[in-house]
């Protein structure tokens, strides 16, 4: 792989961006960053401005305010777009009757790029065995990969995927996660949404979770996670009455969770078991409570996906 030509420089930034559809709200002031080195997770429920946004980042669609800058410059700015970034909106939209390869030759070929690139786009997202059949008879999968490898074609630092996971197998999820990773340690900006954040887990460093067209949250991963844990730790101990009255002369919060646990707000684990040990207090347990990505994702979302099913109801009354 060639280096790349714009490291360092500026991913995706986008600044609010407002879009409606007749009646409905699209994007309601859509603002992020996408940056070099990265993989970002953009995800939200069905609707919630996903697609939309990445369209507009594209030049695909026009918006009423905002910006959106690849690099620094508008998409439509760029002299060779495919060059500074490559995207995987719609995996079904190839010609049925062109073999993948010659999809690729004939998308090099229109965009001015090196028709060397194929051959090694190929190989790298393993299409290699299918790289002669007709595309029409691919799998989703097969021709999520053909997209990525379109994508590739042009070696951009920057790279979008419009929902990569669909239709692929739980192995082809495994290499999507990996190849997503490698892209990003190359120094690239990767960008993928998903509306499933068990997709995005261990592949995104950074999420951007989007619902009713504007983002709720923009963190690292591992922030997220610690925001939505609260400093909670959990005691189980046999003697709960008695590890409470230790703890509440301490001057901690507790509260009795279970029959053989309780919570504690606001402590850390290391100096809650110190402190039941000093006092005689049996117990089995100490751990901090640690929330799932998805109990992240439900938290957040949570009013974007009451909205719309409400919204929903009222539609089909
Ligand atoms: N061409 C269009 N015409 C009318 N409304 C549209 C159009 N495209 C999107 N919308 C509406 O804009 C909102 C955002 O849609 P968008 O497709 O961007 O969401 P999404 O997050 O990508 O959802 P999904 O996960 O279902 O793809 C939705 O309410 C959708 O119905």
């Amino acid at each position: 792989m060639s280096s790349l030509r714009t490291a360092g420089a500026p991913g995706i930034v986008v600044a609010g961006l407002r879009k409606r559809y007749g009646t409905a709200l699209a994007l309601d002031g859509m603002s992020f960053t996408v940056r070099p080195g990265v993989v970002t997770g953009l995800v939200g429920p069905n609707g919630a401005g996903k697609s939309t946004t990445m369209r507009v980042i594209l030049g695909l669609d026009a918006v009423d305010e905002g910006t959106a800058l690849i690099g620094g410059k508008p998409y439509r700015g760029l002299r060779h777009p495919l060059k500074h970034v490559g995207s995987l909106l719609d995996a079904a939209a190839l010609h049925a009757g062109r073999s993948g390869r010659d999809h690729l030759l004939w998308l090099a070929h229109s965009q001015g790029l090196d028709a060397r690139r194929v051959e090694q786009v190929i190989e790298q997202v393993g299409l290699t065995p299918a790289a002669r059949r007709k595309a029409g008879g691919y799998s989703l999968g097969m021709r999520q990969r053909l997209g990525i490898a379109a994508a590739l074609l042009g070696d951009p630092p920057i790279i979008m995927l419009d929902e990569p996971f669909n239709g692929m197998d739980p192995d082809g999820i495994v290499w999507m996660r990996g190849f997503l990773r490698s892209l990003a340690a190359q120094g690239r900006a990767v960008l993928v949404s998903s509306h499933l954040m068990s997709e995005v887990q261990d592949t995104a460093d950074h999420l951007v979770v989007v619902g009713r067209g504007k983002a709720i949250a923009d963190a690292g991963v591992a922030d997220l996670i610690a925001a939505v844990s609260g400093d909670r730790v959990t005691v189980r101990t046999a003697a709960g009455a008695h590890a409470m009255r230790v703890l509440v002369r301490a001057g901690a919060t507790v509260a009795a969770t279970g029959r053989d646990t309780i919570t504690v707000s606001g402590w850390p684990a290391d100096r809650i078991a110190t402190l039941l040990s000093q006092n005689a207090v049996p117990f089995s347990e100490v751990s901090a409570h640690r929330a799932s990505l998805e109990d992240v994702y439900l938290e957040l979302t949570r009013e974007a996906v009451e909205f719309r099913a409400a919204t929903h109801t009222e539609v089909s009354r």
